[in-house]
């Protein structure tokens, strides 16, 4: 017997832009077989559509989930983001609407950091552009501009899961690590919080971006910034595109401000591969440009196959909201086999947890378990019951004014 208000198979799960097909096995481990897996991302119009019959929906940093969209999935119960970045999603819109978001916060964070050390350290040997020499035909063996990274320093910005991973690396590769925050962040190793983003740019020999988009990472790197660093910085952004001003790049490229940089994402990306890439850095040979592949390897994709896909499924088997990165986050231990789990998403206005449990009570039904928890916007409590008529239960509670959503497991 489905514990689901709908049978397994009638859920369905939409897989976009070429997730891991780890994801796929993980959802039919779960007993979850109608999938749909597109290797690409929807247009807004497609996307429309076919969101109308989705209940779970997966998707990479490609797709922009909007409250336009979301006004048509019906049915939607939950998104997973198969990456770091949430970003494309209006998290709001989600939450308002009751559809619990979900992510992969570190399976991705090494890949992001070998790649940036990486980069750095070709950098540090002008190898881009002597690459870019060599396969024009030309040569030109010499020591000018190039270092070794032992004795530098490197300044990460946003000392997070990446920044934290990119200081521990560089640390062990002889570098000099400090970093800028806005949150106090207990610094490991030997690295050394700073307290103005200024002195960073003051002291760094390469600077390395590892913030989130928000309103306060908007264009931080602008003609300004660039202007406090030191001459012939390298500079690198795996973070987002709208945290640099690309144009003040360019002329701080152009300039010689900075030596070289590294950019793999960008305030514009193709929507798919194959699409033209319009870019005021290509004329650069010492830029290194990469198609936002921070996250691109089969570690990563596979562990974040498996782990968003899990977190989907045990949201729609047992309840559990645990890391959503939107709603209350509620854990559940495993339902018993004589109880009924109700699921209720509502408003947070005074008054609904009264109204839900006068449903129990007119009924006669004692509530075996309760779990609540709130935002300042939404509430989601899941409540254990014993009855043979549980859909009958729900449909009350579907009816209490501010329900954004309602469901049974049996
Ligand atoms: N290129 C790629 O493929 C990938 C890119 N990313 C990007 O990297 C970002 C960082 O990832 P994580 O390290 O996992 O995130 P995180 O949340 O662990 O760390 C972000 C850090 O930035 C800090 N921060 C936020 N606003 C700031 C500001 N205005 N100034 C200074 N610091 C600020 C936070 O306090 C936090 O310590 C993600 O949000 C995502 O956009 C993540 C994975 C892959
Ligand atoms: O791999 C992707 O599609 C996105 C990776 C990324 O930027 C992230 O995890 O935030």
């Amino acid at each position: 017997m489905s514990r689901y208000s709908l049978d397994k198979d009638k859920i369905k799960v939409l897989l976009l832009e070429g997730v891991d097909p780890s994801a796929v096995e993980t959802f039919n481990k779960a007993g979850y077989t109608n999938v749909e897996y597109l290797k690409k991302a929807l247009d807004k119009e497609e996307l429309i559509e076919k969101i109308k019959d989705v209940h779970f929906l997966g998707i990479r940093s490609r797709t922009f989930l909007t409250d336009e969209i979301f006004e048509h999935a019906h049915k939607l119960c939950a998104v997973g983001c198969f990456c770091i970045g949430t970003n494309q999603v209006d998290l709001e819109a989600a939450r308002n609407r009751g559809i619990p978001v979900f992510n992969a916060p570190y399976s991705n964070t090494r890949s992001v950091a070998e790649l940036v050390t990486g980069e750095y350290l070709q950098l540090f040997r002008t190898v881009p552009a002597k690459n870019a020499l060599l396969h024009r035909g030309g040569w030109d063996k010499n020591a000018k501009g190039c270092y070794e990274a032992r004795g530098k320093t490197i300044g990460i910005i946003g000392y997070g899961h990446i920044g934290t991973q990119v200081g521990i690396i560089a640390e062990a590769l002889g570098l000099n690590v400090i970093f800028y925050d806005i949150e106090n962040k207990l610094a490991l190793g030997n690295a050394h919080q700073v307290e103005t983003i200024d002195e960073l740019f003051a002291r760094a020999d390469v600077v390395t971006m590892h913030v989130p988009e928000s309103p306060t990472t908007k264009n931080m790197i602008n003609a300004a910034a660039f202007a406090k660093m030191k001459d012939g910085v390298i500079f690198l952004n795996a973070s987002r595109g709208t945290v640099v001003d690309i144009n003040a790049l360019a002329d701080a490229l152009e300039s010689g401000k900075v030596a070289g940089a590294a950019c793999d994402v960008y305030p514009v990306e193709p929507a798919k591969n194959g699409d033209p890439f319009d870019c005021v850095l290509t004329k650069f040979d010492n830029v290194i440009l990469t198609p936002h592949i921070g996250a691109s390897t089969l570690e990563a994709q596979k562990n974040i196959g498996i782990e968003v896909a899990n977190k989907l499924a045990l949201y729609s088997d047992n309840g559990s909201t645990l890391t959503a990165v939107n709603f209350p986050e509620v854990s559940l231990p495993t339902q018993g086999n004589s109880v009924s789990r109700l699921l209720h998403i509502h408003k947070n206005n005074p008054g609904v947890i009264n109204k839900i449990n006068q449903v129990f009570a007119d009924r006669g039904i004692n509530v075996a378990a309760q779990y609540l928890q709130t935002t300042p916007e939404i509430g989601y409590v899941v409540m254990e019951i014993h009855s043979d008529k549980p859909e009958e239960v729900l449909h009350e509670l579907k009816a209490i004014d501010g329900t954004l959503k309602a469901r049974v497991l049996l």
